[in-house]
């Protein structure tokens, strides 16, 4: 049985809670929420089938063996020196971004058991991709628990932590670029003449299957785009377009600016 406690019901900690227990089932685990707002807890509840309390972030740490620590990152040192009163020892899960081990360790008290991971919001749906690093004082199986947890509802590799920022410019923000290429595609196809459902279906999945294709075929995404480009047809047109536009680069920068982000949030 996993007692898990969470403090920030918001959008990360609420996708990745509700895809763990989808994953894990609700005999498995009980859960503790805490959050400022008292309407995030509520809606967070009301779609959990397994066994909920509810109260302070001290009463969600002396409730739980492992917690994850959802809050904005500018809202964490405050919650830590809470945290850091509570008696006894637990796994604290933060999911932050840019947030440095050291800083959460000496916040929360050295010798605290931390974990830093960067999840990304597909959890909710079990298709997540994470990574994640251990502290100073956490043991091989704290990270074999945080794998659990986060491997419930995705991929999830443990990594040095000075990469956590790079997987937080790709990953953790990535789902909202590609948000933007879906839409922009359905758009595409609503200028091209297509109701704007089947044009969003016909875009989500196309995105989906490709996914699929580069994780399940193991090819190289250009040996993948080479099959569907026949020479002189339709395909070719169109990535002549994309070039012009300098879709590449922009995503290339997108993930660079995200990370530079990241580590800013981190900086003293
Ligand atoms: N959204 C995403 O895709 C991802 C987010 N993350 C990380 O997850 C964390 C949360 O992000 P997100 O879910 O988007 O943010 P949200 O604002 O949706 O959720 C955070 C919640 O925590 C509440 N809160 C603030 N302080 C406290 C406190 N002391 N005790 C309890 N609750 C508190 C907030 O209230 P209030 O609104 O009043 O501040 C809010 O309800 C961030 O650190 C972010 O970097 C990581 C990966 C992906
Ligand atoms: O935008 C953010 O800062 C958070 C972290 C990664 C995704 N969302």
């Amino acid at each position: 049985m996993l007692k898990l406690g969470l403090i920030g019901c918001g959008k990360m900690g609420g996708a990745l809670l509700r895809g763990v227990e989808k994953a894990l089932g609700k005999r498995e685990l009980t859960v503790a929420l805490s959050d400022v707002v008292p309407a995030a807890v509520d809606a967070l509840k009301k779609g959990l089938t397994c066994e909920v309390t509810t109260g302070t972030p001290s009463q969600v740490a002396l409730a739980s063996d492992v917690v994850l620590l959802a809050v904005k990152p500018g809202d964490m040192q405050t919650l830590c020196k809470e945290l850091a009163k509570v008696k006894g020892s637990r796994l604290y899960l933060s999911i932050a971004a840019g947030l440095k081990l050291a800083d959460l360790e000496s916040w929360l008290g050295s010798k605290q058991r931390v974990i830093r991971s960067m999840p990304n919001t597909p959890a909710l749906v079990g298709t997540g991709a994470a990574a994640f690093s251990k502290g100073t004082s956490a043991t091989i199986d704290d990270a074999v628990l945080a794998k659990k947890i986060l491997g419930a509802v995705g991929t999830a590799d443990e990594v040095s932590e000075k990469l956590l920022d790079a997987v937080t410019g790709l990953s953790g923000s990535g789902p909202a670029y590609v948000y933007t290429v879906i839409e922009a595609l359905a758009d595409g196809g609503v200028l091209m003449g297509l109701p704007r459902a089947t044009a969003l279906t016909l875009a989500a999945q196309t995105v989906a299957g490709a996914a699929q294709m580069v994780l399940e075929t193991g090819k190289h995404p250009a040996a993948l785009r080479d099959e569907v480009t026949s020479p002189g047809g339709t395909t070719i047109a169109g990535l002549e377009q994309l070039e012009a536009h300098g879709l590449r680069n922009s995503l290339i920068q997108a993930v660079r600016k995200a990370t530079e982000r990241s580590l800013q949030l981190g900086a003293k």
